[in-house]
């Protein structure tokens, strides 16, 4: 049984997920998913298109309610203590830009006030900083490129000072220096800051570089997970994106990994 008491020695996880499932009608979207990710680590959710990825970060978020299974954010249930386990969860992705008909300066105000963040001016002023906004502060988000959008989208995503980082696909559409400041900036943060990061991508050279470790899913089910720089080698495949292959063509030959 999932429970939120931890010893104060071994602080929980960043995220624990158990025995996850979401079913529409006769359709198994996630399938008995378990995982977990460390304070610093930067977890890879891969997998082909539909297998689940989206479904699993929307049920972490409190967005979509699961069928079944147990969700623990730092040690919080998600069904019972939500206000708790969401208070340091945020996410960026691609599909859920910021309003573009308000100002960089205007959005992150008005999110660090609906996250409630202390010393929000400051705070604001830190992100801008860090994630070289200064000269877009005052333009509307809507006119900004994407690789712009997708740093304001970040500094929102990082006000309330998350403990847990989900991010969907956060440099699809970026340029490769642009992709490559952001994982930059999105390694650095999680390691300062102790954060534990949830990261869906289709690029394998990205997870490669910037993963810890890779799940992958396949029909819902996890069907793999490790080193992304070992796990080719051990599956008899050269390249990640090789071994992603192989397993979107023959899921059956891989057993799942379920909790
Ligand atoms: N509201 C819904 N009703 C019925 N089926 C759904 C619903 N939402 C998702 N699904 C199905 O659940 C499965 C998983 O979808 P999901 O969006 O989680 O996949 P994904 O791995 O994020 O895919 P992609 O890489 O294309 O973004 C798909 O088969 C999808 O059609």
């Amino acid at each position: 049984m999932i429970t939120s008491t931890q010893p104060l020695s071994d602080p929980a996880p960043a995220l624990i997920v158990h025995a996850l499932r979401k079913q529409y009608g006769t359709t198994v979207a996630v399938d008995g998913v378990g995982l977990e990710v460390k304070h610093n680590e930067i977890v890879g959710l891969l997998g082909p298109n539909g297998a689940g990825k989206t479904t699993i970060i929307n049920m972490i978020l409190g967005i979509l309610e699961p069928t079944a299974g147990a969700i623990l954010i730092e040690g919080a249930n998600l069904a019972t203590e939500r206000q708790q386990a969401l208070s340091r969860t945020n996410f960026a992705a691609i599909y859920a830009p910021l309003p573009g008909n308000m100002t960089v300066y205007q959005n992150l105000k008005i999110f660090g006030m609906l996250y409630g963040v202390d010393n929000l001016g400051a705070r604001i002023e830190s992100l801008i900083a860090e994630f070289d906004l200064e000269r877009y502060r005052g333009q509307k988000c809507g006119v900004l490129s994407s690789g712009e959008q997708t740093r304001v989208a970040l500094a929102k995503a990082m006000l309330n000072e998350p403990q847990l980082l989900l991010l969907d696909e956060p440099t699809a559409s970026l340029d490769p220096a642009s992709a490559h400041d952001i994982r930059a900036r999105l390694r650095a943060f999680a390691d300062r800051r102790h954060c534990g990061v949830l990261w869906t991508s289709h690029n394998m050279y990205e997870v490669a570089e910037v993963c810890d470790r890779v799940l992958f899913l396949a029909r819902g089910r996890i069907l793999l997970e490790g080193d992304p720089r070992a796990l080719p080698r051990a599956h008899g495949r050269e390249t990640l994106e090789d071994l992603f292959i192989h397993i979107a063509r023959e899921p059956l030959a891989f057993g799942s990994t379920t909790s």
